[in-house]
C-alpha cells in the first residue's frame, strides 16, 4: 500500500513533531516519507468512518508543523498528492528530489483539498497556478513546482542528507514569513477574471461537476476573506462534496479501476491464470442508442464491426448518426479526418443475423426483453462459429436466463456499457453461473482495449453496483 495518510499515520506525525518540540536538543525537523514516497494523501478507504474524523485531523496536524518554534522541512521523494502536499504546505520549507511530483488529485474524486490546500497554495505559487492545479487535478513535476515557489530547493542526491543540510542553514532564522496562513496571496488583483477564465475552461473541460467549480470558488475566497474564513468556508464545501453523489460515484470507480484488472473468481480463476483470446471482428445487434454507441466504442479501438438492425431505414439513420458522432470528436480534436475514415471503413451494416457467422464476439443491445434476446441468442448459436462469444448489453436481465437458450452457456456473458456508450467510460461485465474463465477474461480484456474502466460483476449483484455509475448535473452558481 502507497503512504496514505491514515489516522495512525497522522497521530504518529503529530506526536512526533510535539515531542521534536519539547526536546531541546532539537533544532530544526525533517518530514520525510518511508520508502518509495511522500504522503499521496488521505486515506480515501477511510471516508466517511470514525477513523477520518478521529483526532488530530489533517489540519490539526498542519496546525502543530506550522506553529512549531522550530523550522519544519518537507523533503519530498516519490510523489507528495493531496493532503500529503497540504503537510508539506503547512511547513517552514519544502525541498524535494528532482524526479519528484507534487498536485492535488482531489477534484478527480469529487472533492477539493480540504485540509486548507485552496487557501495555502495561492499564497504560494499565486492565483493562475493555484487554480489550475486545485480546479484540474494536475500533478507537477519538481522542476515547475520549484520555478512556482512551492518548492524552496531541488535534490539531486540523496533527499535525507540533503535536507538535513538545509535545515543547519535554516536553524535560527525568522518563521514567520515562512507561515502561509499570515502570508497574503499572490496576484490577487486580477482574482475575478482569472476566476472568470478558468470557471469557463471547467465548464468546458469537466462538463456537469460540481467539484472543480468548488475548487475555484474555495481559491478565490482565499482572496476574497481572511484566511480563516476561507478555511471555514473551504470545510462547508467539502463537506457538501463529500456527501454528495458525485464524489460517491468517482471514488467508487478509483478502486473499480484499480480492482477490475485484478479480478479473480469464486474459482479461483484469475488474470494471473487465464489467458483472454484475441477479438478481431465483432457484431453488434441492434442499431439504437446503445448499439450505434457501443459500434462507435470498437471502432474507434480499431476492431472491425457488423452492425446488424433487422429496420432498414434504423439502419441507415445509425450510420448517419455515427457518422456525425465521429465528426464530433475530429471537431474536439480527438480524432483526425482520416482516422475518422478509417474508423467508418471498418464499418459494415446488414438487416441480417447470419452476416455474423464468422465474427469472435457478438455484443447484443437490443430493447430490454428477455424472450426477445433468447430468440436473438438461439439464432446466434446457430449462426456463429462455436468459439465466437456471445455477450448482452442488458442491464437488467438474468444472464443464465439468457444463456440457457444457447447450447454455449460457457461463451455467454453481460457487457453491459453506460448511455452514451463512446463517452461513459464505465462497462460493467456480467458472468452467470456457467460463463468460462476463459470467456471472463476476454471479455475484461476487450473492456481495458477499449479504454473502459471495468467491473467484473456476479450476475446476483449486478444491480447494486448499477446505482453507483456517474450521473452529472449542472449546478447554479
Ligand atoms: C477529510 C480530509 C479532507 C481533505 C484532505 C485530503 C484529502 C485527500 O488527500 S484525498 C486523496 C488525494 N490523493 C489521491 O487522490 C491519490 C490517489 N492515488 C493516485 O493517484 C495513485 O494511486 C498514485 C499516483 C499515488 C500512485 O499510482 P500507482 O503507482 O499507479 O498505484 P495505484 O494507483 O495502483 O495505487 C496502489 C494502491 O494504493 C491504493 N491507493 C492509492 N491512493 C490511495 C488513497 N489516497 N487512499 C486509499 N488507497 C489508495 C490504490 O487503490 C491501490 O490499492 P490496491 O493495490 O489495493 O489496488
Amino acid at each position: 500500500m502507497l503512504k496514505v495518510l491514515h489516522h495512525h499515520v497522522r497521530e504518529g506525525l503529530f506526536e512526533g513533531i510535539k515531542r521534536a518540540n519539547a526536546d531541546e536538543q532539537v533544532r530544526a525537523i525533517v518530514i520525510i516519507g518511508e520508502g518509495k514516497t511522500f504522503p499521496c494523501g488521505a486515506d480515501i478507504r477511510e471516508f466517511h468512518t470514525h477513523a477520518s474524523v478521529k483526532e488530530p485531523v489533517l489540519t490539526a496536524v498542519g496546525h502543530t508543523i506550522e506553529n512549531s518554534g522550530k523550522p519544519v522541512i518537507s523533503a519530498i521523494h516519490g510523489t507528495a498528492l493531496g493532503g500529503g502536499l497540504e503537510i508539506a504546505l503547512c511547513c517552514h520549507y519544502r525541498i524535494a528530489s528532482e524526479n519528484a511530483r507534487i498536485g492535488f488529485p482531489e477534484v478527480l474524486i469529487g472533492l477539493l483539498p480540504g485540509a486548507e490546500g485552496t487557501v495555502r497554495l495561492p499564497r504560494l505559487s499565486g492565483l493562475a497556478f493555484a487554480m489550475d492545479m486545485i480546479a484540474f487535478g494536475k500533478q507537477v513535476n519538481a522542476k515547475d513546482a520549484f520555478r512556482h515557489g512551492i518548492l524552496d530547493k531541488l535534490c539531486n542526491g540523496n533527499i535525507l542528507e540533503e535536507a538535513k543540510q538545509f535545515a543547519t542553514k535554516v536553524i535560527g532564522q525568522p518563521l514567520d514569513s515562512r507561515r502561509l496562513s499570515r502570508l497574503d496571496v499572490k496576484d490577487a488583483a486580477n482574482v475575478d477574471l482569472l476566476f472568470e477564465v478558468a470557471l469557463a475552461q471547467v465548464k468546458r473541460k469537466s462538463r456537469g461537476q460540481i467539484a472543480p467549480i468548488y475548487c475555484l470558488k474555495s481559491v478565490r475566497n482565499s482572496v476574497r476573506m481572511s484566511f480563516d474564513k476561507a478555511v471555514e468556508e473551504e470545510q462547508r464545501l467539502i463537506m457538501e462534496l463529500m456527501t454528495g453523489y458525485q464524489s460517491t460515484a468517482l471514488q467508487y470507480s478509483f478502486f473499480a479501476d484499480r480492482s477490475a484488472p485484478k479480478w479473480r473468481l469464486p474459482c479461483g480463476a484469475s488474470v494471473h491464470n487465464t489467458k483472454p483470446s484475441r477479438i478481431e471482428t465483432a457484431g453488434v445487434i441492434g442499431a439504437g442508442t446503445m448499439g450505434s454507441g457501443i459500434a462507435v466504442c470498437l471502432i474507434r479501438a480499431g476492431v472491425p464491426v457488423i452492425l446488424v438492425e433487422k429496420n432498414k431505414k434504423m439502419l441507415e439513420k445509425a450510420m448517419k448518426t455515427i457518422s456525425g458522432i465521429l465528426d464530433g470528436s475530429v471537431k474536439l480534436n480527438r480524432m483526425t479526418s482520416e482516422q475518422k475514415e478509417q474508423c467508418l471503413a471498418i464499418l459494415k451494416g446488414t438487416s441480417t443475423l447470419d452476416k455474423l457467422s464468422n465474427v469472435d464476439m457478438v455484443i447484443e443491445a437490443v430493447y430490454e426483453n428477455l424472450e426477445l434476446k433468447r430468440e436473438i441468442f438461439a439464432q446466434l448459436d446457430k449462426v456463429c462459429k462455436p468459439s465466437t462469444l456471445l455477450c448482452s448489453n442488458t442491464s437488467t436481465l438474468d444472464i443464465d436466463k439468457i444463456a440457457s437458450a444457447t447450447n454455449r452457456p460457457d461463451k455467454v456473458a453481460g457487457t453491459h456499457f453506460f448511455a452514451p456508450a463512446f463517452i461513459m467510460k464505465l462497462m460493467e461485465n456480467v458472468y452467470g453461473t456457467k460463463t468460462s474463465p476463459a470467456t471472463v477474461a476476454t471479455v475484461m480484456e476487450f473492456g481495458r482495449r477499449l479504454g473502459k474502466e471495468l467491473e467484473a460483476t456476479k450476475e446476483e449483484i449486478k444491480n447494486i453496483r448499477l446505482h453507483l455509475t456517474v450521473t452529472f448535473c449542472t449546478i447554479d452558481l
